[in-house]
């Protein structure tokens, strides 16, 4: 029987394609802006160039110190670096690190963004911000932080290493699976989400072989925008609390803690409720949900525990203690115990089930 729901609309303006970058100027005049500041990483800043360079007067300069985990002393930083430039909106190019930023900025000034996302870790379409200050990630909601347009061009994921390409589809796959169980989902994103997996799983295996194979991009860039989406219409439960408490607690790199722990936190509440699970284990195979995204990440070379990202195992007790202290909407009932039983295995790489 069809369940109750309520579908709250998609707000985000989305572009889509190949050579989509070259649209960024008009993109931004259509929001109304004359002045914008380029973000990006350090490693992406000659990038962040070239795009400052095709705004022309638009450009009002570049910040180029994103950082993974959006750490508060490097926003206060561009917040002053984005006062100072006259800017009234950011564009965003890069990953999830540099979209963190935009959004922090955007959330202090009120500064419009057009983000250009380049992983598949899926910020830019939610209302979510994760924010690092004293050791520990702080995430919070609200309208401000939903970028108003994305640019996807696919043609900047060509250049995506391969071990990010896996890593960082793993992560938008965790927003898929937790999505498929979220008490607020609806049709229109459990739809999204499955059409997001079986593109994830017939796409990877491709641009392992060929990671220029542009049909292939393009498949895993718009399973990102289906899973993204789904992230940022539906709450968040297990899996993204312990994957932050991992980076914010133990600064262990985004993509490959989602990736690890995905497995881990699938067959956890997949105990619970099987049936909502059901499309992992229909794209994956694997008799079970949590079996079968296991058997996909070896297949694809994806890592497989935390001991192999530098995880002591007495670290396990303390995640334990952090991802506890807060309720969340989680299907399955969560206490220290059963944490602890599932850190230990996700520590090990044990496939889930045997
Ligand atoms: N708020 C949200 O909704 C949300 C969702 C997902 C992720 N995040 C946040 O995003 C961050 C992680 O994002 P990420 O995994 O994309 O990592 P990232 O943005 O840090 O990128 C990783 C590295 O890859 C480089 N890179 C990115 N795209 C590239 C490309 N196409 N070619 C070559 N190099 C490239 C980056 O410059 C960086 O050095 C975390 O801080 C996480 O909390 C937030
Ligand atoms: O911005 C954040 O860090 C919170 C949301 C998030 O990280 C999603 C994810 O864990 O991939």
């Amino acid at each position: 029987m069809m369940e109750n729901f309520v579908f709250p609309g998609l707000t985000t303006r989305v572009v889509f394609g190949s050579g989509t970058m070259a649209r960024a100027e008009e993109e931004v005049r259509r929001l109304g802006h004359d002045k914008v500041l380029v973000l990006s990483t350090p490693h992406q800043k000659a990038d962040a160039e070239k795009l400052a360079t095709s705004l022309g007067s638009l450009s009002a300069g570049i910040f180029a110190g994103a950082v993974m985990h959006t750490p508060v002393n490097v926003t206060e930083e561009a917040v002053e670096a984005f006062r100072a430039s006259g800017a009234s909106a950011v564009v965003s190019l890069g990953g999830g690190s540099t979209t963190g930023l935009g959004k922090a900025i955007a959330l202090r000034t009120g500064a419009d963004q057009v983000v250009i996302p380049t992983t598949y870790a899926g910020s830019e379409m939610t209302d979510i911000l994760g924010e690092t200050a004293g050791g520990e990630k702080t995430t919070r909601r609200s309208p401000d932080i939903r970028p108003e347009t994305v640019i996807y061009d696919v043609d900047l994921t060509l250049s995506l290493p391969v071990g990010l390409t896996v890593t960082s589809a793993m992560n938008a796959i965790a927003h898929a699976m937790e999505a498929f169980y979220a008490p607020d989902r609806n049709p229109v994103i459990v739809l999204m989400c499955r059409d997001a997996l079986a593109a994830f799983r017939d796409g990877i295996p491709k641009l392992i072989e060929d990671p220029h194979d542009r049909t292939a991009r393009a498949e895993a860039l718009y399973a990102a925008w289906c899973c993204s989406t789904a992230l940022g219409y539906v709450q968040m439960a297990l899996h993204h609390k312990l994957a932050h408490v991992f980076g914010g607690s133990l600064d262990t790199p985004h993509a490959e803690t989602h990736a690890i722990l995905l497995p881990y936190t699938t067959a956890f509440n997949e105990a619970a409720v099987p049936e909502l699970l059901a499309p992992i284990a229909d794209a994956f195979g694997g008799g079970s949900a949590g079996g079968g995204i296991w058997d996909f990440a070896r297949s694809v070379g994806s890592p497989l525990s935390l001991k192999a990202i530098g995880i002591e195992e007495a670290d396990l007790d303390r995640a334990t203690a952090i991802a506890v202290r807060n309720a969340y909407a989680n299907p399955r009932p969560i206490d220290p115990g059963s944490i602890r039983e599932l850190l230990q295995a996700a520590w090990e790489g044990r496939r889930p089930g045997g």
